[in-house]
C-alpha cells in the first residue's frame, strides 16, 4: 500500500462524527477506491473532553491550525464564517485539498475561496453543502454543462420541511416540531438560519451560481421564512386541499444572451399532487428544467449526520484521489 492520505477533520458534531465513524468502518473500502489509505490525523473541536460516539478521543484536538498544517485534505464540517474561512484558506495556501459542507461560508465567500483554490491548484468540493445526500451540485454544474438550465426549484431545507410536514400531516405543534428537528440533527447551530429561510437562500445561491455562473449573493434572494406562518394559514391550506412548503426557486428572465437570474425563497401553498409536495419529513426535492434534458427530478435525504456524511465522504474520496495522482 502507498503512503496514506492525511485527513484533517474540522468539527465532530452531527456531520463530523458521522464522517469520522465511517472513516474507521469503511477504511478498507476507501483505501481500495483511493489507492491509498485515508489516515484521519485529528479532529478539531471546541471541547476535547466531550465523548463523541465512535470517535477516538485521542484524535480530538483544539489546535486546528496545527492539524490543518499536517493535512493533504482538510474536511471542514464545523460551520460558521470567520474561523472556518481562516482554516480553509490556511489549508489551501498549504496546498491541501478542501472539502466543506458549509453553505453559509460558500454563499458569502465561495467565489474568493474558489479563486484562491484555483491559484493554489487544489480542489474545493462542497456537494454536501446543498441538499445533503442528494448529488445536485455535480448534476447542475457538471452533468448539465452541455445543456442550458432554464429554472431550478425545490424543497432544499430538511428541517423546515420536517416541521411543515409534521404540523400539516400529524398536527404536531410548530414549536414541538422544531424541537424534534433539532433532536434529529437537522437544524443549524443557529436554527433561525433554517426557520427564516437563510439556509435555503444560501443553497439556491450555490445552485444558481453552478447553473449560470452568475455572481449572485444572498442579497439577490427575495426571502421569507416560515416563522410568520399562522395556524390559520395551515387550516386554510388544508381546507383547500393544499400543503405549505418552503420553496426555493431560481429562474432566468430577460435577453437570452444576457439572462437575468431571479432568486426566491418563500412559503407556498401547493396542491397535494405537486411534485414538491411529495417531500416528507427531512427529505428534499429538486426540479431542474433544462432545454435539452427537459425536466429532471431529484429526491432524497436533505439533512442528517450520516446522510450528509455520504456526500462529504464522496468529495473526500475524489479529493484524496487527486492527492494520490498528483
Ligand atoms: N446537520 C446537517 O444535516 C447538515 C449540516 N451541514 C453543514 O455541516 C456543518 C456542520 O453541521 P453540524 O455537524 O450539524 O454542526 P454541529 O453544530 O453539530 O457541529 C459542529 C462541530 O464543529 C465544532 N466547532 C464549531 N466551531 C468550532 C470552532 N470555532 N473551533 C473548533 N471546532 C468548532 C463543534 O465542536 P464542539 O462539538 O466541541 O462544540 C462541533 O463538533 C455546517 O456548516 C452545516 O451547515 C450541511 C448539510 C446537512
Ligand atoms: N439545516 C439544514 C441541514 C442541511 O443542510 C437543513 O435543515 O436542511
Amino acid at each position: 500500500m502507498t503512503t496514506p492520505v492525511r485527513v484533517a477533520l474540522l468539527g465532530a458534531g452531527t456531520v463530523g462524527a458521522a464522517v469520522a465513524r465511517r472513516l474507521v468502518e469503511r477504511a478498507d473500502l476507501y483505501a481500495a477506491r483511493v489507492g491509498s489509505p485515508l489516515e484521519l490525523v485529528g479532529v478539531a473541536v471546541r471541547d476535547t473532553s466531550r465523548v463523541r460516539d465512535g470517535v477516538d478521543p485521542a484524535l480530538l484536538v483544539q489546535d486546528a491550525e496545527a492539524l490543518v498544517d499536517q493535512a493533504d485534505v482538510v474536511v471542514e464540517v464545523m460551520g460558521g464564517l470567520d474561523r472556518a474561512r481562516e482554516l480553509i484558506e490556511r489549508g489551501i495556501r498549504n496546498g491541501a485539498q478542501v472539502v466543506t459542507a458549509n453553505k453559509q461560508l460558500l454563499a458569502h465567500h465561495g467565489p474568493a475561496l474558489e479563486a484562491l483554490a484555483a491559484e493554489a491548484g487544489v480542489g474545493l468540493d462542497y456537494e454536501a453543502a446543498v441538499m445533503a445526500a442528494i448529488p445536485v451540485v455535480a448534476v447542475v454544474r457538471d452533468s448539465l454543462a452541455g445543456d442550458v438550465v432554464t429554472s431550478i426549484s425545490g424543497i432544499v431545507n430538511g428541517s423546515t420541511n420536517f416541521v411543515l410536514d409534521l404540523v400539516a400531516r400529524k398536527g404536531v405543534p410548530f414549536e414541538e416540531a422544531v424541537r424534534l428537528a433539532g433532536e434529529l440533527g437537522f437544524l443549524e447551530a443557529d436554527p433561525t438560519e433554517d426557520l427564516e429561510g437563510l439556509d435555503a437562500a444560501a443553497k439556491i445561491v450555490l445552485l444558481a451560481r453552478a447553473a449560470w455562473g452568475a455572481p449572485l449573493t444572498l442579497a439577490d434572494v427575495q426571502r421569507r421564512g416560515i416563522t410568520g406562518l399562522t395556524d390559520e394559514d395551515f387550516r386554510t391550506a388544508s381546507a383547500n386541499g393544499k400543503v405549505i412548503k418552503l420553496v426555493a426557486s431560481a429562474w432566468t428572465s430577460g435577453a437570452q444572451d444576457a439572462p437575468r437570474v431571479e432568486l426566491a425563497v418563500r412559503p407556498v401553498a401547493l396542491p397535494q399532487d405537486d411534485p414538491l409536495a411529495q417531500a416528507r419529513e427531512g427529505s428534499n426535492v429538486l426540479i431542474v428544467e433544462a432545454e435539452s434534458a427537459g425536466t429532471l427530478r431529484l429526491h432524497g435525504a436533505g439533512a442528517g449526520g450520516d446522510e450528509t456524511a455520504s456526500a462529504v465522504l464522496g468529495d473526500l474520496v475524489r479529493a484524496a484521489r487527486r492527492v494520490t495522482r498528483a
